[in-house]
């Protein structure tokens, strides 16, 4: 990892003391939370934290009802997705926007594809394609066999990592990875997290959800834990232990407090009950 520049550049997005409602159910209150260039920035939580409407806020798919979204420090009201990617805000999914049946290099054109000729003439440029999506899965470290096999025979891992780069080709500045590792097993999860590393290494700066501590320790440089729509934890890598993520994440302090409600009104024997964390 390179070393921390001395003055921290401006954050890339901020959420200033970010609220949102679904009607009557408060989703999320009082977030406060900076993603900057070059840093993976993760947040974690359990069900019904929260998580989805962070990312849907992030990603102009809603608006805040309380606090500011700021883009580059300046406050933004996002009338859509296409406006954050306009502002370089690209939510990276495993299987959105990709045609399982297409090869590697179309898909990675998708809606963008690159043409030669003049017009009437003009037709797909698939040599430049297939040129600019190797060379951009290799810059990535990404090395697939044959671009010409279909995305869909691709495994989970790979797919996202076809997606990252896709993403980091067009202009993204922001990644923003919704449990990118949820549905894959420990290798395919690593390849997932060395190209959010690389991500982060280009200088992105990358949103990194996820219901798993270890998975965000193994990359991330902040980590903010949501609780019931709040955040119950916000802390630099330097100042937090995997432990104390993980006894967050496993509802450790929840479980104290049970434990001493318990003894205290029920009388119960709570030396029996699991240690909390
Ligand atoms: N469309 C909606 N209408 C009403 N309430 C909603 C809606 N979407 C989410 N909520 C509520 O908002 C809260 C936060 O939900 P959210 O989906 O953001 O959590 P999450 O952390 O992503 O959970 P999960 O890990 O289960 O996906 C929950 O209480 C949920 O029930």
């Amino acid at each position: 990892m390179t070393a921390p520049a001395p003055t921290p550049a401006a954050p890339l997005v901020t959420l200033d003391s970010v609220g949102f409602r679904y009607g009557n159910v408060r989703a999320l209150r009082d977030v406060s939370l900076d993603v900057r260039a070059g840093e993976v920035t993760c947040v974690l939580g359990d069900n019904g934290a929260g998580k989805s409407t962070l990312i849907k806020l992030v990603t102009g798919l809603l608006r805040p009802t309380e606090g500011t979204l700021c883009i580059d420090g300046e406050p933004v009201r996002l009338s859509g997705p296409r406006q954050a990617l306009a502002r370089g805000i690209a939510a990276v999914h495993q299987d959105l926007a990709t045609v399982p049946l297409m090869p590697v290099w179309r898909n990675f054109f998708l809606g963008s594809e690159l043409t030669r000729g003049p017009w009437p003439l003009r037709r797909l440029d698939i040599a430049a394609m297939k040129a600019t999506a190797d060379r951009e899965l290799r810059g990535m470290g990404i090395e697939l066999p044959d671009l010409e096999q279909p995305v869909g025979s691709l495994s989970g891992g790979q797919r996202q990592s076809v997606a990252i780069a896709r993403a980091v080709h067009f202009g993204a500045r922001v990644l923003v990875l919704d449990e990118p590792t949820a549905a894959l097993g420990v290798k395919q999860s690593g390849v997932v997290l060395r190209y959010v590393a690389a991500a982060r290494e280009r200088g992105l700066g990358v949103v990194l959800i996820t219901h798993n501590p270890h998975h965000a320790y193994l990359v991330g440089d902040h980590f903010a834990v949501l609780r019931l729509g709040a955040v119950e934890l916000s802390a630099p890598r330097s100042e937090v232990t995997l432990e104390q993520l993980t006894h967050h994440m496993s509802g450790g302090a929840e479980l104290a407090a049970l434990k001493h409600e318990l003894a205290r009104t029920a009388g119960v024997d709570t030396d029996h009950l699991p240690d909390e964390g």
